[in-house]
């Protein structure tokens, strides 16, 4: 599994946190930033991480700002995004499974470190279900390719 991990300022310290998580778990991955001082625009990193998702570079995308509402409006402008705003357990799950999920979305100003990790490793290990979830997908498909 390769996966693009990627910030704005509100974002750093969650996204090393994820970023040592990765190292740990043995999963190969890509920090593309923030490396930043200041403030930066998160589109200017939610949209080419997710544009490398779609491509099929990456099967798997992590992006955190603030609050990830930013990141996760930004990403699912690319088309064959899925990317859920998640700070539960259980979401993470779900939204694998249901929604077949191909970017996280966290923000650190929302969520804390331990939480953060626990979403992280339940949503990279749950798999998509199918069945009935994949006619739910098709019809997201099928309104994107329009
Ligand atoms: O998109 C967001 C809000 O929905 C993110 O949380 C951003 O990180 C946030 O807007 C940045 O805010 P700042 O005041 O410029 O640090």
């Amino acid at each position: 599994m390769r996966v693009i991990l990627a910030s704005d300022h509100g974002g750093i310290r969650l996204r090393e946190e994820i970023a040592n998580l990765l190292k740990e778990l043995n999963i190969e991955f890509e920090d593309i930033g923030c490396n930043c001082e200041g403030s930066v625009d998160y589109p200017d990193y939610a949209i080419p991480a997710a544009e490398r998702v779609a491509s099929g570079e990456f099967d798997k995308g992590i992006l955190i700002c603030g609050t990830g509402i930013g990141m996760s409006i930004s990403a699912n402008k690319v088309k064959g995004i899925r990317a859920a705003l998640v700070h539960d357990v259980f979401s993470a799950k779900a939204t694998r499974e249901h929604n077949d999920s191909n970017i996280l979305t966290m923000g650190e100003r929302v969520v804390g470190p331990g939480l953060a990790v626990e979403i992280v490793k339940t949503w990279l290990h749950a798999d998509f279900q199918a069945g009935r979830h994949a006619n739910r997908i098709n019809k997201i498909t099928e309104y994107e390719e329009k």
